[in-house]
């Protein structure tokens, strides 16, 4: 069994995926953990060698992270590449895009340094163009999406293990 989430930063992917670990009892991995224990911090990566670079180790680190059973978190931006949609969509994960409206996502970060794409504009407006600009790209990628700004992680984990005992089933 394997879950994978996908969505903007804040939209509670970490979160939710340790949720899921501890109830469906399941490994949980947590990309971005995976990017700063082989190459550093975040901001280190971005600050010293840009984004493309960082996008690349993304890449590598989520083909990796694909070969094992459990729930993944992925990074805010994973989808943004074309060949990570591609490895997304192949692989027999269900992927799930948790949604937050901006004034949520900002409020959720809150000034996060961990987060270099944020470091220089928290604006709600800033968040709802790199949203807007990233839709397409998570509508594509994802098997189920819940809007989560109502709801605790506790209860969006619940939604999830719905999903999968009900596609379970319908495999049978
Ligand atoms: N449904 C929720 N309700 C309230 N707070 C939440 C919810 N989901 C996450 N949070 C809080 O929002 C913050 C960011 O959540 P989290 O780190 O899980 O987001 P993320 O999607 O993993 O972001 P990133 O892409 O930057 O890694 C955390 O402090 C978390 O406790
Ligand atoms: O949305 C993004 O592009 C990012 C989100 C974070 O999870 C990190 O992967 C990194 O800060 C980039
Ligand atoms: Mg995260």
């Amino acid at each position: 069994m394997k879950v994978v989430l996908v969505g903007f930063m804040g939209s509670g992917k970490t979160t939710v995926s340790r949720l899921l670990g501890q109830k469906m009892n399941l490994p949980v991995t947590d990309l971005d953990d995976v990017i700063v224990e082989q190459a550093g911090p975040i901001p280190v990566i971005f600050e010293t060698n840009g984004e493309t670079f960082f996008r690349q180790i993304e890449h590598d680190l989520l083909l990796e992270c694909l070969d094992q059973e459990g729930i993944l978190a992925t990074g805010g931006g994973t989808p943004i590449r074309e060949d990570n949609v591609a490895a997304l969509t192949d692989d027999d994960a269900l992927v799930v895009l948790l949604k937050a409206n901006p004034e949520t996502a900002v409020a959720r970060v809150d000034n996060d340094p961990n987060r270099p794409l944020l470091k220089e504009d928290f604006s709600t407006k800033h968040v709802q163009e790199m949203i807007d600009a990233r839709a397409e790209h998570y509508q594509n990628v994802c098997d189920m999406q819940i809007q989560t700004d109502a709801y605790t992680p506790d209860e969006i984990a619940e939604m999830i293990i719905r999903e999968v005992v009900d596609r379970e089933r319908e495999v049978g």
